[in-house]
């Protein structure tokens, strides 16, 4: 549906690019021309997804263990990814969540999620961007926030809070830094399953409804996801900044996607708890 040069000559960052829909980006961008710089706090994950970019599309592929929730470990990852010359476009993927009744949630817990998806996020915009608009350098942020930007979702209220602030954080820049050349965009997935979103949303009990809820019936595919934020970092979406492009189904329409939770009783919640707590 691209050309096969759409992304040529794009350095670009994925963080969280080890796994899940940060993967499948990274593999889209590099089958499209794209080089190939992702994060992540496993090395063996980055490892093994540069091995398979490598194979399967001859692509340039760094990889960096970094810690997004630590700003110097992010500033420490810019400064080295400067030192092979500019990037052009940082895609804000990697994020953390988990269900719970917020009433049980600790200020450890509600930090651990702020920490990597709102704090991290914006740790590694603010670096990527100061060093644009110092060498006046073009660049692109497309941060992966979530329809809960629009409905809010209960049980999962700290994930809800990060993206929410993140799309102010896309929508203030858009206007603060697009006469400086940088262009920031988002998308808002709905359900697109991985081992990471299914560990954290969906534990045993919970029902299985996201596809038979969805207006079209199924949960998406990775490669429309990837096919969408190629699109929107390529210099053929130059005029779209600001904007959050919901890709869902129509679910928010109909659902935040909680409302199954409601209905779980004291008793399903306290043996979640267990259950985790045993894992
Ligand atoms: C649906 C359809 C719509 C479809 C649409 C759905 C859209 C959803 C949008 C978002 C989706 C995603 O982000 S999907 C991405 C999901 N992927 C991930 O989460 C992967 C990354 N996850 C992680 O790194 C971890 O699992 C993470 C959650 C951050 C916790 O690890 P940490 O090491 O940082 O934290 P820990 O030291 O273990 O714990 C810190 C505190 O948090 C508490 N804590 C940790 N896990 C907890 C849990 N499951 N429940 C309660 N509390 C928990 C601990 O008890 C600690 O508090 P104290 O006991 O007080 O000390
Ligand atoms: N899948 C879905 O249905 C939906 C997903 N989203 C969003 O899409 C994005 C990707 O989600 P998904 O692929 O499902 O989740 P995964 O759990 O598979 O991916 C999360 C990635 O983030 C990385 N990561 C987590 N914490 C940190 C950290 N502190 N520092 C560096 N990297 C970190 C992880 O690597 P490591 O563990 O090695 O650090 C992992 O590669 C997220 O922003 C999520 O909120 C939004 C709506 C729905």
């Amino acid at each position: 549906m691209f050309e096969k040069s759409l992304l040529a000559h794009k350095r670009i960052l994925v963080t969280g690019g080890g796994s899940g829909l940060g993967a499948a980006m990274s593999h889209r961008f590099a089958e499209l021309g794209a080089e190939l710089l992702i994060c992540g706090r496993r090395s063996a994950t980055l490892d093994e997804t540069a091995a398979q970019l490598r194979a399967a599309y001859n692509a340039k592929v760094h990889t960096f263990a970094c810690d997004i929730r630590d700003a110097n470990a992010v500033a420490d990852m810019m400064a080295a990814i400067w030192q092979d010359g500019p990037l052009d476009i940082l895609v804000n993927n990697a994020a953390a969540t988990f269900i719970a009744q917020s009433e049980h949630l600790s200020a450890r817990a509600a930090d651990a999620i702020l920490a990597p998806t709102l704090h991290g996020a914006m740790y590694c915009t603010l670096e990527a961007g100061r060093r644009w608009i110092e060498s006046d350098h073009n660049g692109v942020v497309l941060s992966i926030l979530s329809t809960s930007t629009i409905t809010g979702r209960a049980f999962t209220m700290p994930s809800a809070m990060a993206k929410s602030a993140l799309l102010a954080m896309t929508k203030s820049l858009a206007v603060e830094w697009g006469p400086k050349g940088v262009r920031l965009v988002a998308i808002a997935p709905g359900p697109f399953p991985t081992p990471g979103a299914t560990g954290q949303l969906h534990p045993e009990g919970r029902d299985s409804g996201p596809a038979a809820r969805n207006p079209l019936g199924r949960v998406g595919e990775h490669s429309e996801l990837a096919n969408l934020a190629s699109f929107l970092i390529s210099d053929q979406a130059g005029y779209i900044n600001g904007e959050m492009v919901v890709q869902d189904g129509g679910a928010h329409l109909r659902s935040s996607g909680a409302e199954d939770l409601l209905h779980w009783t004291d008793t399903q919640w306290a043996a979640q708890r267990t259950a985790r707590a045993k894992s």
